[in-house]
């Protein structure tokens, strides 16, 4: 969580705050009651969620690192899909709060850290981010900017296409959380090739360079490829059985793919298809435009192909070079 560092000592929230039915001394939380977004943790390894409260502002604890990141992450996340999409937080309407406001906290959009015991995960519950700590082997702490943007991009979906969680529209409800997990790190960040890589920061912190997912990349080539983070990047590669919700994280690479040459330019290493780049820009306005106004439950990936391909049109019209690459990016890829 070092690439967070920024965000240290810095004051998140400070000031009086009524929790539940007293008013507490001053004290400072990790709770924006502008964006809307707090962090709140679990006691190690239990289900007890409660708010974290420090009295000097100054977050260095070894023990608060990750809820700074956490928070930093859902703050950014929450800018992101502001400032460039125009939306107020995940439900569009700066929510959902529910959950912080049944346990204490002012109507917040929440992450909660600490979560079970070496936890290799992180996920979206319908309501509210989660993250574990992970093991210290395969994951350090799983709030890296982009894995929060990926979870936050979940809640999003849900209250738009809300993509059904398996086979064809899982790996694309997988693959828009992979995109928008990408382009908020190059948001805050800049562009890098890092960029094109999910989960990198905390991602078997003992092995540099390496990554959960590659979009520029799925079957991750450049160590040797056909490792177990071999993904698919062409249709024809495409994964059927049922493990993984019938692949949802392993047929995402299809569609990542899809975005990375769309954004990126290139030409497919299996199909030689030859996209011009749009810019990462561009190609996100039309991935998000696909997402809240034409994508839905059911989608499969002719169906992203041809949302996509309307939000192109309706953003840059029929005939423009971002609908041109479009078309050739899906087709690159072995869809449509
Ligand atoms: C990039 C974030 C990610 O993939 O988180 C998950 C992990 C680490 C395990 C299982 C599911 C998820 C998920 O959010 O899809
Ligand atoms: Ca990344
Ligand atoms: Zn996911």
């Amino acid at each position: 969580y070092d690439n967070l560092q920024t965000a240290q000592g810095t004051s998140l929230y400070s000031g009086t705050v009524t929790i539940g039915t007293s008013v507490s001394a001053s004290k400072y939380y990790p709770e924006d009651l502008t964006r809307k977004v707090g962090t709140f943790t679990y006691a190690n390894g239990t289900s007890t969620v409660y708010r974290i409260a420090d009295t000097d502002d100054v977050w260095n604890g070894s023990d608060q690192r990750v809820v700074v990141d956490a928070h930093f992450g859902a703050s950014m996340v929450y800018d992101y899909f502001k400032t460039v999409h125009g939306r107020n937080g995940i439900d569009g309407a700066g929510g959902p709060t529910a959950y912080a406001a049944a346990n204490g906290g002012a109507g917040l959009i929440s992450s909660i850290v600490r979560y079970s015991t070496a936890y290799n995960n992180a996920f979206w519950d319908g309501t509210k981010m989660t993250y574990g700590d992970g093991d210290g082997s395969t994951f350090a702490p799983l709030v890296s900017l982009d894995i929060a943007a990926h979870e936050m991009t979940h809640g999003v979906t849900q209250y738009e296409a809300n993509l059904t969680y398996q086979n064809e529209s899982g790996a694309l409800n997988e693959s828009w959380s992979d995109v928008f997990g990408a382009l908020v790190e190059r948001y805050v960040y800049g562009e890098s090739t890092d960029t094109w890589k999910i989960g990198e920061d905390c991602y078997t912190p003992g092995t540099s360079g390496d990554a959960l997912r590659y979009m520029d990349d799925p079957h991750d080539a450049s160590n040797g490829g056909y490792t177990s983070n071999d993904d698919p990047d062409h249709y024809s590669e495409r994964y059927t059985g049922t493990s993984d919700n019938g692949g949802v994280h392993i047929n995402s690479g299809i569609p990542n793919h899809a975005f990375y040459l769309l954004a990126k330019g290139g030409t497919h290493h299996l199909s030689g298809v030859a996209v011009t780049g749009i810019g990462a820009d561009d190609a996100g306005k039309i991935w998000y435009k696909a997402l809240a106004d034409y994508m839905t439950a059911s989608t499969n990936f002719a169906g992203a192909r041809q949302a996509t391909l309307s939000a192109a049109s309706a953003l840059f019209g029929g005939s423009s070079a971002q609908y041109t690459s479009t078309q050739s990016a899906w087709c690159a890829v072995g869809v449509g």
